[in-house]
């Protein structure tokens, strides 16, 4: 359904000094360096899957993304929407029938009209029939519960329901890809949650693939079975939730409840992450570390009023790598 072929994007960047005199300089003399934003990216996204593409900030993503949209070309290399290379001007109408996109910090919303009139806008920029039309709206009433503010100004929606509006606007012509960039950046826990049970029963009930870019990994961790990590404009990794745990999740943590505050423990398998009180929460490598030698261990030291042994979030694996990288850029890795 989406493939990249060997693709990359450069940016030409002005270069500007500071100082009313380079400012007048970079006029008559004008200086450009060049940005590789996308570096030789290669995969493929098959129909009906869900996939979170991440990154840190500056990584690429939103770059990836409009070159799926077609809102850029790649400076080289080859990107395929359903078979079609969405930046010759030719399939620019069948492809974007096919896409529906969704920007969390953008509103495609007309914000001063009630959020009927922006989706009878899309219906006639697509061409929808009336019957399509209700049938969709009824639709998106069950799934979206979206019938109740219906003729309100956007204005007045809460974030929420303005997201929902969104996500109608940009499903109201069927479209078999759905492109979701930080769609839940604002909400509020329970809007979170139930933004993120909507993006699943999309891709479940009606076969949307799903392309999710967003900074919370929880997001990731509850909506997409596939990750696609990016750095610096390359691929990091691409493969399960499991697979990256199994890769790089080999700690786990240890919290310890003491009835006193110990005096100095010595155990150096374990890496203090935290304490508060009496509380101890610790990381250990469980390929080299076994949960209970170590628990014998500390109950040796000081008495346990309460312990857990957790898996690794998914959050704490990417934060890990993300820093990991950065000191490798910054040569202090
Ligand atoms: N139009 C442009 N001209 C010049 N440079 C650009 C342009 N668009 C993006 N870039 C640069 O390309 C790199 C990748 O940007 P991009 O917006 O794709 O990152 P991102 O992963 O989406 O980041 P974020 O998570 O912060 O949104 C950045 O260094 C950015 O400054």
């Amino acid at each position: 359904m989406i493939v990249l072929e060997n693709v990359s994007k450069k940016f030409k960047v002005s270069q500007r000094k500071k100082g009313l005199f380079n400012f007048l300089m970079s006029a008559v003399n004008p200086k450009y360096s060049t940005k590789l934003a996308v570096d030789n990216l290669n995969f493929s996204i098959a129909p009906g899957e869900i996939v979170g593409y991440i990154g840190p900030n500056g990584a690429g993503k939103s770059t990836t993304i409009k070159m799926l949209c077609g809102i850029l070309t790649p400076s080289e290399g080859k990107v395929w929407i359903s078979g079609l290379d969405p930046s010759n001007e030719r399939n620019r109408k069948k492809v974007t029938t096919q896409i529906g996109v969704v920007f969390g910090q953008r509103t495609q919303l007309w914000m001063d009209l009630p959020l009927v009139d922006s989706l009878r806008l899309n219906q006639k920029i697509y061409g929808i029939d009336e019957k399509a039309f209700q049938q969709q709206l009824k639709l998106f009433d069950d799934t979206l519960s979206i019938g109740s503010f219906l003729h309100t100004p956007v204005r007045q929606l809460s974030l929420g329901q303005r997201m929902r509006g969104d996500l109608v606007a940009s499903l109201l012509h069927r479209p078999s890809i759905l492109f979701l960039d930080e769609p839940t950046i604002g909400l509020d826990v329970l809007a979170k949650d139930a933004l993120r049970k909507m993006i699943r029963e999309i891709n479940h009930q009606y076969g949307v693939t799903v392309i999710l870019t967003t900074h919370d990994m929880s997001d990731i961790e509850e909506t997409c079975k596939r990750i696609i990590l990016i750095d610096n404009g390359t691929l990091q990794f691409d493969g399960s939730l499991d697979d990256i745990k199994q890769k790089y999740g080999s700690h786990r943590t240890l919290f310890v409840e003491f009835y006193h505050k110990p005096a100095q423990l010595h155990l150096p398998e374990l890496e203090l992450l935290k304490t508060v009180d009496n509380k101890y929460w610790y990381s250990f490598d469980y390929t080299t570390s076994n949960p209970s030698d170590l628990l014998t261990k500390i109950a040796a030291q000081a008495a346990i009023k309460d312990l857990s042994v957790n898996e690794i979030k998914v959050e704490d694996i990417i934060r890990q790598i993300y820093s990991e990288r950065k000191l490798m850029r910054e040569g202090l890795g």
